[in-house]
């Protein structure tokens, strides 16, 4: 039995048996229709332009719906001219009107494309209901465009009343407009939910315009990746996340993200880093193909990129010391430096150093901050937190975020289930309790719950596992033993800059080991599957996303620009609609601006990965469990109310 009380508040907007059961009506409808279309994208890395494309195209579904319905009017030079327009109408509209000579010719076109674009939304929105496709129009021409959408045919009358409209949108010079109102329609129609499964930022220059992007998205949920929760950590206070997050800026040459896009001052930390280093290869900013920085601007990078770098390792060292249950003592590298043989013990090994760049660094307390240090950490630390656009970017990521997400049977997460070698849920003890599997990931998602409310603690436990998080053996995000940031800037031989994965990567290519983690977290082994981001598919070396039997699907193809080279591709993503679930793998991706002079499409092959036999209806999915709930509290409030 309801609770009374909810009973009265719903009794308030229904306050006649009328508009419950007209309610009732509608949701049951809605139960039956198919269910609508999810989108996973995953390891964005601020490559914003690539990332705008797939949402423009829906992954290849905007092109899909286009040829249903027109591939026997349409020549494929004409489909894809079509398809462009829709992508990116603002600019294709202008690149196709200058072909046109007269007026006439224009407005003729105007009424053709208004026309199929009409069409397309009535196709694309077939499986919606009214009021939803009424949310996704542009609001100033939603009145019209009801007027054109439901136009019933039979009634020719009525024809000179459309062609009126028609021709009065054009003379009233409104036709432009009304095709980017009617193209964004279609972007929004053709995909209905969007899961992020992590890592927006860190790497490529626009991890922000990403967040813009999510942040107006019609429905989207985040898991968050390791290097989201990085910023997550940075911005909830602490240090060594902050100092990481601007070391990987140096690093890529994106130090204008932390400085003009968030509006922090980096003047402290350049005084500090002109003080103590020198030019050092190992630390000049990676080169992306296409990008120019004078002489001077990349050594002053080089020496942000040292003087930071520094700091995040003497932060780490009191961390590791005071969280004991951290296990990563083998972490304490500053102290396993002979600073006059310029070598490092570690695992046992000796290993000369190079590129060395310790002038801060008191051989006695190797992990003392310099004062100055201090003050340019503070500093820093105190800017970022104050920063509004940083804030409303944070704020996002957590209540749109979570650690793991469970969505219509499926298990999506960006990196792994930490795993023993049997195959058994890997066991962490903190703060005296051992956790293990989802319990583990429940607490992880607590604490960085907990140090995101309380921005004012810096070194308390909460932030401090959001550094692990990042980067310890347990973590789910990581998954691997460990971080080897320094070895690879300090230590030549190779083999010191493995790092080695946690099981899981092996084992999930097995299809028990992805039933027992369905299991684990409640999940029907026989229709779920588990998705994942984080490691980059070597789809060059031929390997497959698609794993365990179908159970566990990798869609890091790499949108990053600066590991495609390892993929051979720029990303997957994935759809499931109502007739099941297909991988897209997408080409490189070079520019909106290639896409828009030769009409072609970066995604190239699906792959089917399942075909559901009966089609999905919306009382199967997560929405469909929410509307059952509903119509139960109104049937309830009828009987108790209404019915004598
Ligand atoms: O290629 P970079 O920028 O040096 O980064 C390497 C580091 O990034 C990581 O791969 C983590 O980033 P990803 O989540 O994108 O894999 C670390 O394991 C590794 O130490
Ligand atoms: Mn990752």
């Amino acid at each position: 039995m309801l609770n009374l009380k909810y009973l009265d508040l719903l009794a308030q907007k229904y306050d006649t048996e009328e508009k419950v059961v007209t309610e009732i009506i509608n949701l049951e409808a809605i139960l039956d229709l198919p269910k609508g279309t999810e989108h996973f994208v995953s390891d964005l890395h601020g490559e914003y332009q690539a990332f705008q494309h797939v949402l423009r195209n829906g992954s290849g579904n905007v092109k899909v719906k286009i040829r249903d319905l027109f591939k026997n009017e349409m020549q494929e030079k004409e489909l894809n001219e079509f398809a462009t327009l829709v992508y990116y109408p603002e600019e294709k509209l202008q690149l196709i009107k200058s072909g046109f000579s007269s007026k006439q010719e224009l407005q003729d076109w105007y009424i053709e494309v208004i026309e199929r674009m009409l069409k397309l939304i009535s196709y694309a929105s077939s499986k919606y209901t009214r009021s939803k496709i009424r949310k996704a129009l542009p609001k100033q021409f939603v009145y019209i465009i009801e007027e054109l959408l439901y136009k019933t045919d039979e009634f020719k009358n009525k024809k000179d009343y459309y062609d009126k409209i028609l021709e009065r949108i054009i003379t009233l010079g409104q036709a432009d407009k009304l095709i980017i109102g009617l193209a964004y329609t279609t972007q929004r129609l053709v995909v209905d939910h969007l899961h992020v499964v992590g890592d927006i930022y860190d790497r490529g220059p626009d991890p922000h315009k990403i967040m813009d992007t999510l942040i107006d998205y019609h429905s989207v949920d985040i898991q968050w990746g390791n290097h989201d929760a990085l910023w997550i950590g940075a911005f909830a206070g602490s240090k060594v996340c902050l100092a990481n997050i601007i070391r990987i800026c140096a690093r890529y040459n994106n130090l204008d993200i932390i400085e003009d896009v968030y509006g922090i001052n980096l003047r402290p930390l350049l005084n500090l880093a002109e003080k103590y280093y020198e030019d050092n290869p190992v630390f000049r900013p990676k080169r992306i193909a296409g990008e120019n920085l004078t002489e001077q601007e990349q050594l002053q990078i080089t020496k942000i990129h040292q003087a930071i770098s520094i700091i995040q390792f003497k932060l780490e060292g009191p961390i590791i010391k005071r969280r004991p249950c951290f296990h990563m003592e083998d972490r304490l590298l500053l102290e396993k430096v002979d600073y006059e043989k310029n070598e490092a013990t570690i695992h046992g090994k000796t290993y000369p150093l190079e590129n060395t760049c310790f002038a801060t660094i008191n051989p006695d307390k190797p992990d003392e901050l310099l004062e100055e240090e201090q003050q340019v950490i503070d500093k820093l630390l105190f800017s970022i937190q104050q920063s509004e656009k940083l804030a409303r970017h944070m704020k996002f990521l957590m209540k749109k975020g979570s650690l793991y997400l469970k969505y219509n049977g499926n298990l999506l997460i960006h990196g792994c289930i930490p795993l023993d070698e049997d195959g058994s849920m890997k066991a962490m003890e903190i703060e005296g309790k051992t956790y293990a599997g989802r319990e583990l990931l429940d607490v992880f998602e607590r604490y960085m719950r907990q140090a995101f409310a309380h921005p004012e603690e810096t070194d308390d436990f909460a932030t401090d596992m959001i550094w692990y998080l990042w980067t310890g053996e347990n973590s789910s995000l990581f998954g691997k033993r460990e971080m080897t940031t320094f070895e690879r800037y300090f230590i030549k031989d190779k083999e010191t800059h493995k790092e080695r994965k946690n099981p899981y990567y092996y084992l999930r290519e097995d299809e028990d080991v992805c039933r027992r983690m369905l299991e684990e977290f409640d999940l029907n082994p026989d229709q779920g599957r588990i998705i994942n981001g984080h490691t980059p598919v070597k789809e060059r070396d031929g390997e497959n996303p698609v794993k365990a039997n179908g159970k566990m699907l990798v869609i890091d193809g790499g949108f990053s620009k600066a590991y495609q080279s390892t993929t051979g591709i720029a990303g997957y993503t994935l759809l499931y609609n109502s007739y099941g679930m297909q991988l897209v793998a997408h080409q490189l991706f070079n520019s909106k601006e290639e896409v828009l002079s030769n009409e072609t499409d970066v995604l190239s092959v699906k792959r089917l990965v399942d075909e559901e036999l009966e089609r999905k209806v919306v009382r199967e999915t997560n929405i469909g469990k929410g509307l059952l709930q509903q119509i139960e509290s109104l049937n309830s409030l009828r009987e108790h109310r209404y019915m004598d």
